[in-house]
Order: C-alpha cells, then structure tokens, then sequence
C-alpha cells in the first residue's frame, strides 16, 4: 500500500535563474493518478526529478509518509518506479537483463518467478523478441518499451511518469494505459507529465497545470 506523497512548500531555481516552482504545496494520495500539465519549460520535469530524488528542493521539501525523500531517499525509492523524461537506460544491458537487476535490487527476485514476471510485463507492452538484444540498438519506442516495464516490474507503490506515452505505438499506448489504471485501482499513486493527454485523462483524479501565477486544478 503507498503512503501520501506529499509537498511542502516546494521552491526550485537552477542557480541564479528565476523560480521555476514557488512555495508549491500539495499532496498526492494512494489510489490516484495526477496529470501535471503546462506549456513547455513549465516546470512539470522539473518537480518529476524532485519527486524522484534526481534534484533537490531550493526550499520546501518532499515527503513521502513521515519520510523526507531528500534525508532519507532509500527506503523510498525501493518503492518507486521511474519514466524518465530522456532515455536514461543502461545501453550495455538487454532489456531482459535491465529487468532481473531491477528485480534483483529490490529483493523481488526468485529464480523461479523472475523469469515469467519479466516475460509477462515485456509480453504485454509488445517488446518483441528483441527484448533479449541490448538496448543501446533499440529504436526509441522500443527504449520506450522498456522504461515502462522498468517502471512496472517490481510493484511499485509509486509511478512517476514523464511523458510515458512518448514514441509509443498505438497498442502498446492502449497496453500502457491499461497498465496504470490497473495500478491505479490497486491502490497505486502516479503522476504523470504529459503533453498527450488525451488518452490520460479519462484516468486522471486530478490536473495540475504548471506554470501559471498558483498552480490550480481542474
Ligand atoms: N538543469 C537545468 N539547469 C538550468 N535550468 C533548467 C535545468 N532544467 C530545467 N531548467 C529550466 O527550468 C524550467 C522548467 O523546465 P522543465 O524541463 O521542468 O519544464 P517542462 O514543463 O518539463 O517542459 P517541457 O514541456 O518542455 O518538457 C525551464 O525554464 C528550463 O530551462
């Protein structure tokens, strides 16, 4: 079961540069998926790194249950499974491999479950027998492919998601939505920034747009 996520009085500027979060505060709740929506530079990759513990608050802070994600970001992050906003994935592993040291180091794994776990989430985001290639020679729905099924594998009890949808084909985005909604229903929490929000939003609790005076939601 996922704790709240919550924000408190979070500010980020990059060095002398203007806010590009101000004093945001805010909580996201087991079981709901937020959208964080806004135009380009809003900020939505930038609060997805500070959910992720890949940057740290100027001010404010994240927490996650009684945690501060930033003091204490182990525990965690054990927890979450992460959509990068850029294709961050080890070149050198096949998409196979990237799955098992998921599983590995987070103690999910067993040599007898293993295998079929990663087979079933690989088999029902449609990468194809070139699952067992390296994924530097993926295309970029391929790699695409392959960071949500990172994302998923382990049982999550949070998803932070940047633009998952991205490069994607039109099966593997209706795999994709599938996916979330049934983590959503079992109790997941998910944020997730999107410029195509069309097929999210009929999944969205909450629409948080970025960069406006106060962020609102609709
Ligand atoms: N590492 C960085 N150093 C300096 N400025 C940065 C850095 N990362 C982001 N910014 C700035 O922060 C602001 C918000 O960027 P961010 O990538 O969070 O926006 P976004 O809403 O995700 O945009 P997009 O829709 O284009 O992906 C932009 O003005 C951007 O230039």
């Amino acid at each position: 079961m996922a704790d709240t996520l919550a924000l408190d009085a979070l500010s980020k500027r990059y060095g002398d540069g203007p806010p590009v979060l101000s004093n945001l505060s805010r909580s996201f709740e087991p079981g709901t998926l937020t959208l964080l929506v806004g135009p380009n530079g809003a900020g939505k990759t930038t609060l997805l790194r500070l959910l992720a513990v890949q940057a740290y608050p100027t001010d404010g802070a994240v927490r996650y249950g009684e945690i501060d994600v930033h003091d204490d970001p182990y525990r965690y992050l054990q927890r979450v499974g992460l959509v990068h906003a850029g294709p961050e994935l080890p070149e050198h592993l096949t998409a196979v491999e990237l799955l098992e040291w998921i599983l590995r180091s987070r103690g999910h794994w067993t040599e007898d479950e293993g295998p079929a776990r990663i087979a079933a989430v690989l088999d029902r985001l449609r990468l194809d027998e070139r699952r067992a290639n390296l994924i530097g020679t993926y295309s970029s729905g391929m790699t695409q492919k392959a960071q949500v099924a990172a994302a998923f594998v382990a049982e999550p009890a949070v998803v932070l998601m940047d633009e998952p949808l991205r490069s994607l084909d039109t099966a593997t985005t209706e795999a994709t939505v599938d996916l979330v909604d049934e983590f959503v229903a079992d109790g997941g929490l998910a944020v997730v920034a999107s410029h195509l929000t069309d097929a999210l939003r009929p999944l969205a609790d909450e629409v948080v747009r970025l960069g406006e005076e106060s962020p609102v939601s609709a």
